[in-house]
């Protein structure tokens, strides 16, 4: 928290100062309404007349501060806003993909929506109150303390105290302020998967019971922001309460000052002082509370979870120009085994044809192959270096994939395809001809230029499928991981996109339930996954015995 405050220290100062104007402004007229209520016991005209005057000016004075203040203050909120939206987009993106999915998309949603809302809108309004509350505060009890020692240092005890009672309820607000957090975000989570499939429950009439569902989420979201309201506002009752009866106390101090023959004007002014110092035990000691709870919020949604996030251990780039060597591969999901020592070995510009029992742990392979996942024994290596020795983005410029779930930008073919990229237009044709995607582009008037709706909405299955082919195509990775990457397209074009993968240089390693006659056996070798174990087969021999 500390960090973020100070990343812009003379602006922070400066906002910290712009917090006291109003100090000023308090002060100045706590002394003029003294002076005001004084000119009774004066009794003249003039002497009323010049009182009046010097609380017009104050009047004047106080708004030409506010405006001041709150122009001083407004940039720095602005920009430190916007960096804890930063920092939230940046904790996200800097996970790995392992760390990413562990959650739903949606909590990370409810992170840089819900949480940075309720951070911008309790943190800053608490924090001008406390450094204003803090600063009248200050300059009460030291203006107090000239005026009457001991009635200030008794006013100072009586504040400590009540602080020390208010910090006995710092870690239920903190922990009130996180619930409705989580709240929010399995709210979010809830609207997402109904939003998601409302085809589904439309055409099956499940609209009511979702409906039911979603109100209960917003129940509970409520439920906790009540209990978060009514035990802050509980606190200020409390201290609030507190408050009144010191000002009794005060009220009967100050009053045996005027029995003593104490000027009004004095009287006044004390029992204003004193009267800005109780206000202040009752409002500011709650608001510590808050901002600590807003505090968490931002630690949570800015700083790391603890998991590695970054390769800064790792010292080697990903090089392949010979074999991928996997042996004795085991891997979990929650202590079910997956992998139970695989071994086999890849060879630069082979093709692989990744076979196995629908749940058998194919699609894990992939991810330990590319790097995802590395929470697994035994050893993967690349021309002999270690997996866990390489750096996870190195990776990345080698590798392309074409999966089943197509993810496309809102924005044109070609950029879809390029992934914003420059690329001389040739390449790029040269791209969407293997991918098939001529026919649909001529039908196009705009062509590579024509925009595509939020993940290609506007695209059958089959037309995404292919961007996402050319996009891999165009890549010329070194290793390319097809799973399931022709099951949305016709026997006709699958097994077309099929053979223009298996005439790539890449080395292929490809998941597929479908057999193209005469394509699926150019593949080099098949890999057979089963109970957790590969099986390499020659291609022709396996798809051979299979068709026996
Ligand atoms: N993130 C995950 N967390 C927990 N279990 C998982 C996860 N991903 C997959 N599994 C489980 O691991 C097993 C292997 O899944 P995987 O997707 O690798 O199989 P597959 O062979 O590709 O299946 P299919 O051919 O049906 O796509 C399955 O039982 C699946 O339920």
């Amino acid at each position: 928290m500390r960090e973020l405050l100070l990343k812009r220290k003379s602006r922070f100062i400066l906002y910290v100062f712009a917090c006291l104007f109003p100090v000023i402004d308090q002060v100045l007229k706590n002394y003029s309404f003294a002076l005001l209520i004084g000119s009774i016991e004066v009794a003249t005209i003039d002497y009323f007349i010049k009182v009046l005057m010097i609380n017009i000016a104050i009047t004047l004075l106080g708004i030409l501060l506010f405006m001041a203040s709150r122009f001083m203050r407004i940039s720095y909120m602005r920009d430190t806003i916007l960096d804890v939206r930063l920092n939230a987009f940046d904790k996200i993106l800097k996970k790995s993909y392992e760390g990413f999915s562990k959650k739903s998309k949606d909590v990370y949603i409810s992170n840089l929506v819900n949480d940075v809302n309720i951070f911008e809108r309790e943190f800053f309004f608490k924090l001008i109150n406390v450094i204003f509350r803090g600063g009248a505060y200050i300059a009460s009890i030291g203006l107090l303390m000239f005026m009457d020692f001991r009635f200030a240092m008794v006013m100072l005890i009586i504040s400590l105290s009540v602080f020390f009672l208010s910090k006995r309820f710092e870690k239920r607000t903190v922990k009130l302020q996180e619930e409705v957090s989580d709240n929010n975000e399995s709210f979010t989570v809830g609207i997402s998967n109904t939003l998601n499939g409302l085809e589904i429950l439309k055409l099956n009439r499940l609209e009511d019971e979702f409906l039911y569902k979603s109100l209960k989420k917003v129940d509970d979201v409520e439920r906790k922001k009540f209990h978060f309201t009514v035990f802050t506002e509980g606190q200020r009752s409390l201290t609030r309460f507190l408050g009144y009866v010191i000002f009794v106390g005060i009220l009967m101090y100050l009053l045996n000052l005027a029995f003593a023959g104490e000027s009004i004007t004095r009287i006044t002014f004390m029992l204003q002082l004193a009267n800005s110092c109780v206000w202040t035990i009752g409002m500011v000691l709650p608001l510590f509370n808050d901002l600590k709870a807003a505090a968490k919020i931002y630690n949570k949604i800015t700083k790391s979870d603890g998991e590695a996030t970054t390769s800064i251990n790792k010292k080697q780039s990903f090089s392949f120009n010979k074999f991928i060597e996997v042996k004795d591969l085991r891997f979990s999901y929650e202590g079910k085994e997956i992998l139970k020592g695989a071994s086999f070995t890849i060879e630069k510009g082979k093709k692989y044809l990744l076979k196995g029992p629908s749940g058998a742990g194919k699609s894990t392979l992939i991810k330990l192959l590319s790097m995802i996942y590395d929470n697994y024994e035994g050893s993967i290596k690349v021309d002999g270096v270690d997996f866990r020795e390489i750096k996870e983005d190195t990776i990345n410029d080698h590798v392309s994939y074409i999966y089943q779930d197509v993810f496309l930008f809102e924005d044109t073919v070609k950029n879809n395809i390029t992934l914003f990229k420059d690329m001389p237009e040739k390449r790029i044709l040269k791209a969407t001809k293997h991918a098939g995607l001529d026919e649909f582009l001529a039908t196009k008037e705009l062509g590579l230029n024509e925009p595509l709706m939020e993940n290609g909405k506007n695209l059958s299955g089959g037309q995404r499928q292919r961007i996402s082919i050319a996009r891999a195509i165009i890549k010329d990775a070194s290793l390319l991981f097809v799973d399931e990457g022709t099951s949305s397209l016709n026997q006709e074009l699958g097994s077309a996109i099929e053979d223009t993968i298996l005439s790539l240089d890449s080395t292929v390693i490809a998941i597929s339930h479908r057999y193209y006659e005469g394509i699926t056996e150019k593949y080099d070798y098949v890999l057979e996954l089963n109970n957790g174990q590969i099986l390499q087969h020659q291609s022709q021999d396996y798809l051979r015995e299979v068709a026996v």
